[in-house]
């Protein structure tokens, strides 16, 4: 099932009716967490009965949370010590500890080093030290808790093994402390999670975050309010959503039906782009592949890829999408980029086609939902860069719109954001940066976002590391394309609407494909290795498997 998501301002909106009422959303909030730290707890011989927990409790709510939680376990035999990390505390939470027999330390009188000894030496630490209300990173003092604690345990999210760690687990309270529940940005240490127990709806942060492997296994409580939630900010698609979202061939289609996806990929001096597109467009079902370059080019597709045929220009034939941009590194092929991105199909850009793209958005003419551009961070960087450069008045709005999305108010951002800075946000920039180029935004990164033209973002995570090689771009170019060219085929027949936001539902559905790939085996994914998986993997999610 498609996972929703919400922003910090959407919960605590939803919230707030409730509590004027008086219903008793943290009493819920903290029972959730104190069966999930049992939970987690099983391990040992006698349970919940006899363990260790620290409670690591900030000034406000989510530290009440912590706190009620860290009662509910005493009351289940469990050794509670809550280490207050503000200047104050939440008092009934403290009040309700202390009442079943809890020990309580404040890290302004006991010092970081006494807060990280009792720390490290427990089987589960509660990490509520900041929730929703929480800005930037953690402050001074409970930051350099977190440093020590990580130092003592070695957990910090490089030296994380495939097992995950030992003791102590660490269950994070809603978010954990020093990641933005809006915006995922990490300021400064935080504390890796094994789980993390989130309230009423996932916050956007969690999904969208560049570090994902802070946040462990996501459970989310919904505290009996979850129906009065709105549309969310964020979605994520699961393997099983993928037929809702890939056009899967039916019976009586034939090539044509299925999609003929165009190709503008590689040159004559550099074929790899385009072989690795083409190669993957065909395994990923296109109905046919038609590339467009040079006599070499033609020579070695002839080879490797026999299955597809060779098109003299961009008009010559009738295609459903374009795959334009990898490697099309010469003249020619770059005439043949801009004639493609005219054709009035969908298309998926990527390298000189996103450049091409920008100077068209500064030009006062952003891309229609059908193009897809897929930029990493680097590339987005310079092509805002083109559009504030070409266009100042498009990159205040870009500016503006990314302080809309949460970009915090004491962030310099010169004209455009730097890739670093994409980098740390890439739930504020893919909004604002969709906003100023038009068309549907996919950004790569750890997590991959999609933006779409009606609002929606789709987030993905969970591709293997390894995945990280040149020409895994291609391979998704070419997958992405014969998606693209399916879904208008289907469009064409009159099986599906076309509106602006299913361009981004294809998107997120051959995100699904590059994980399957990339996680079917252990070890390297190089594009031709990923390129012979797509078939047996993007049967199986045509399935619903
Ligand atoms: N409202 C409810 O009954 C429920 C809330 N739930 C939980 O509550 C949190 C949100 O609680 P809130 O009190 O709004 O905010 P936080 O607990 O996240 O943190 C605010 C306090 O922390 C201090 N603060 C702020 N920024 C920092 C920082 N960068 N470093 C350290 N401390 C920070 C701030 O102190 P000030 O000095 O600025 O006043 C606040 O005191 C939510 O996440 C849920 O866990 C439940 O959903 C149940 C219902
Ligand atoms: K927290």
């Amino acid at each position: 099932m498609v996972l929703n998501a919400y922003t910090a301002a959407q919960i605590t909106a939803t919230e707030k009716p409730h509590l004027a009422a008086g219903a008793p959303l943290m009493a819920r909030a903290a029972h959730a967490l104190a069966v999930e730290a049992a939970r987690m707890l099983r391990h040992r011989p006698s349970g919940a009965y006899g363990a260790d927990v620290v409670v690591l409790a900030g000034a406000g709510n989510n530290g009440g949370d912590a706190l009620h939680a860290g009662a509910l376990l005493r009351a289940r035999g469990a050794r509670v010590t809550a280490v207050l990390t503000g200047s104050e505390a939440h008092e009934e939470g403290l009040a309700a500890l202390r009442g079943a027999g809890g020990f309580v330390l404040t890290l302004s009188e006991a010092g970081a080093q006494e807060g990280a000894r009792a720390a490290a030496g427990a089987d589960l630490i509660i990490d509520g030290m900041l929730g929703t209300g929480g800005r930037g990173g953690l402050r001074e003092a409970p930051a350099e808790l977190v440093r020590r604690i990580q130092e003592s345990t070695g957990r910090n999210t490089e030296h994380r093994s495939a097992g995950g760690w030992a003791r102590p687990l660490v269950l994070a309270c809603d978010v954990p402390s020093g990641l933005d529940a809006t915006t995922g940005a990490v300021a400064g240490p935080v504390l890796a999670a094994d789980a993390t127990v989130t309230f009423i709806g996932i916050k956007t942060g969690l999904l969208a975050t560049p570090k994902p492997s802070l946040v462990g296994r996501i459970r989310c409580a919904d505290l009996g309010i979850g129906a009065d939630l709105p549309a969310p900010a964020l979605r994520e698609a699961e393997d099983e959503d993928f037929p809702r979202y890939w056009s899967v061939p039916v019976e009586g289609d034939q090539k044509y039906s299925r999609g003929v996806l165009g190709t503008v990929a590689g040159s004559d001096q550099y074929p790899g782009a385009g072989l690795m597109c083409v190669h993957a467009a065909v395994r990923a079902g296109a109905g046919m592949v038609r590339f467009v370059g040079g006599d070499a080019l033609a020579s070695a597709l002839a080879v490797s890829t026999p299955e597809a045929v060779r098109s003299e220009h961009v008009g010559a034939h009738r295609v459903q999408a374009w795959a334009v941009g990898s490697g099309a590194t010469d003249r020619a092929q770059q005439a043949q980029v801009e004639q493609a991105l005219d054709a009035g199909v969908p298309v998926l850009a990527d390298a000189a086609a996103i450049e091409m793209l920008a100077h068209r958005a500064a030009d006062g003419d952003p891309a229609p939902a059908h193009v897809l551009l897929t930029p990493h961070a680097g590339e987005l960087a310079q092509a805002l860069e083109w559009v504030a450069r070409l266009a100042p008045e498009r990159g205040e709005r870009l500016v503006r719109a990314a302080r809309e999305a949460g970009l915090p108010e004491d962030e310099e951002v010169q004209t455009s954001p730097s890739r670093t800075q994409i980098e740390a946000a890439p739930f504020v920039w893919v909004r604002a940066a969709r906003e100023a180029l038009g068309g549907t935004l996919l950004l790569k990164g750890t997590t991959t976002l999609v933006a779409a033209p009606d609002g929606t973002v789709w987030a993905h995570r969970g591709n293997s590391a390894w995945l990280s090689t040149a020409g895994s771009g291609d391979t998704l170019s070419g997958i992405l394309g014969a998606g693209l060219a399916a879904h208008r085929a289907r469009v064409e027949a009159g099986r599906a609407e076309g509106a602006d936001g299913e361009w981004a539902g294809v998107a997120a559905a051959g995100l699904l494909v590059q994980r399957g790939i990339s996680t079917a085996a252990p070890g390297p994914v190089p594009p031709t290795v990923a390129a012979e998986r797509i078939p047996e993997v993007l049967g199986r999610l045509a399935d619903g498997q």
